[in-house]
């Protein structure tokens, strides 16, 4: 029996390398591969799909016009090379898709431009309205001013965000190779080609990622993997597959969607058999598909996750890592469970949330914090937060008699302390792990004088409470 192909409308973002786009070697354009994804992705358009390309090449195109026989080593050199080719490559992609009528637009992203909320929300809001307008946006990383921290790396990630950001249906990672392999299929001819990945941490285990990559992209195997995992993440069922035939894209599509959308299914990860079981009928093109997380990170959670920096860190205890682990927790970190804090951060801004690597580490500081009792004559610890974090029920109990007071003028030694100058930070980054990244509610002054404290408190010490929790929409790392 055939099954009835679905025409359900997708958003695709199509990422084409370096080495797909110009030659090794000549560094000329690659003009029937060019041709072909122009073709492609003008007759997804006519079949009512939106499409985003992600277009490596600025540096290969600088290469080309300036007749030089290497990347530079540079970053200068590199950006310099990238302005010059930009242009070029902007101007090629537009010639082409003029033939067939279609309009295009340019987009240059950092990820500096977007790990500010209101910018990140402007680049979503331009792309969609683009698409809308039946454009096809073709990005590329704004080499001009990205700097080593600035860089997305590799346009595999950028395409990853790039798909997370418009909820994309499909990222295809165009390459030189038909897929992933459990080893390098150019050296190994026992390499096996994989059809199907449900778990990433699983397969980096089996395959080798030192596969392939060429001289011109700074991306291979691991960053492709890197992106899965990001768009994946984000529900977007990712692809890789060779560039040399783009027009597999459509019968890719067409494979999968027979199941995504057909069966009424939201994921080929439901079902493990799924990839091959349901669409018998239909030809396999070949292709390593990875499928999407059934429980997609929402927009403002693949936003902290992937595209901030963090700019310092929250030290969190054992009690509060397993309540966020838990789905109930909501990603949202209450004070009682702080430990301290690493670096300066502002509220808004993006924490790593970690947890002593050692727990003598943690220890060490509340036998540390007993022993400035003894010193400093006093009949309680000079920094009670410490112990009162040792577990959250310790840090209810050493706080209830104020609670039970009901009264908010009467303020207890405990909440006294933290009246006091900021203490310093007492980890290191070198004595964490991080667990997980969220948005701080407070800055790093204002948690460090909070932390280990019942939320009800947070008035007393601050003079204000903006948020009950002190980070919120965090994100745990799966484990490795
Ligand atoms: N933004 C750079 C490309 C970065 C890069 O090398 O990406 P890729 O070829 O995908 O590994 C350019 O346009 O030359």
């Amino acid at each position: 029996m055939t099954r009835e192909r679905s025409n359900h409308p997708c958003t695709v973002v199509i990422k084409l390398g370096s080495s797909s786009i110009v030659h090794e070697k000549t560094h000329q354009p690659l003009l029937s591969t060019l041709s072909s994804v122009v073709e492609t992705v003008v007759s997804l358009r006519a079949q009512g799909h939106k499409v985003v390309l992600v277009s490596s090449g600025a540096i290969a195109v600088g290469l080309q016009r300036m007749d030089l026989p290497s990347r530079p080593k540079t970053l200068a050199g590199k950006q310099a090379l990238a302005a010059i080719g930009q242009g070029r490559l902007i101007g090629l992609w537009d010639d082409l898709f003029r033939h067939l009528g279609q309009p295009i637009a340019q987009i240059l992203l950092t990820r500096g431009d977007i790990s500010d909320r209101t910018r990140y929300l402007n680049a979503v809001n331009t792309l969609q309205e683009l698409l809308s307008m039946g454009v096809v946006p073709i990005v590329n990383e704004n080499d001009t001013v990205s700097v080593s921290e600035i860089k997305f790396g590799d346009n595999d990630t950028l395409s990853a965000i790039t798909s997370s950001m418009i909820h994309a249906d499909y990222l295809f990672l165009l390459t030189d190779v038909d897929g992933l392999y459990t080893a390098n299929p150019r050296k190994d001819p026992d390499a096996k080609h994989i059809e199907l990945v449900t778990s990433i941490s699983a397969i980096r285990e089996k395959v080798s990622t030192t596969t392939l990559g060429s001289s011109l992209g700074t991306g291979g195997m691991e960053t492709k993997i890197i992106a899965a995992e990001i768009a994946t993440g984000a529900g977007v069922l990712t692809i890789i597959t060779s560039s040399k035939s783009p027009s597999d894209i459509a019968e890719i599509m067409e494979y999968h969607n027979a199941q995504r959308f057909s069966l009424g299914a939201t994921s080929p990860a439901e079902n493990n058999d799924a990839d091959t079981a349901p669409t018998a009928d239909l030809p396999r093109p070949r292709h390593t598909a990875f499928a999407p997380s059934p429980i997609p990170l929402r927009d403002l959670k693949s936003w902290t996750r992937h595209t901030l920096f963090p700019s310092g860190s929250v030290v969190v205890d054992t009690g509060a890592h397993s309540v966020l682990s838990r789905r109930e927790s909501g990603g949202r970190l209450l004070a009682a469970g702080v430990l301290g804090v690493i670096g300066a951060f502002a509220s808004g801004q993006a924490v790593r949330v970690v947890t002593p690597k050692h727990r003598s580490v943690y220890e060490h500081l509340i036998a540390t914090e007993a022993a400035g009792v003894h010193s400093t004559g006093s009949t309680r610890p000079t920094t009670p937060s410490i112990v009162a974090a040792s577990s959250v029920s310790s840090s209810v109990a050493s706080l209830e008699p104020l609670s039970r007071s009901g009264s908010f003028n009467v303020l207890s030694e405990a909440v006294t302390d933290k009246l006091a100058e900021p203490e310093e930070p007492q980890f290191q980054e070198s004595e964490v792990v991080e667990i997980g990244r969220g948005l701080a509610m407070y800055n790093s002054a204002e948690l460090t004088r909070i932390k280990g404290l019942k939320s009800t408190y947070i008035p007393q010490v601050l003079g204000y409470a903006d948020s009950e929790y002190v980070v919120e929409n965090i994100t745990i790392h799966a484990p490795p």
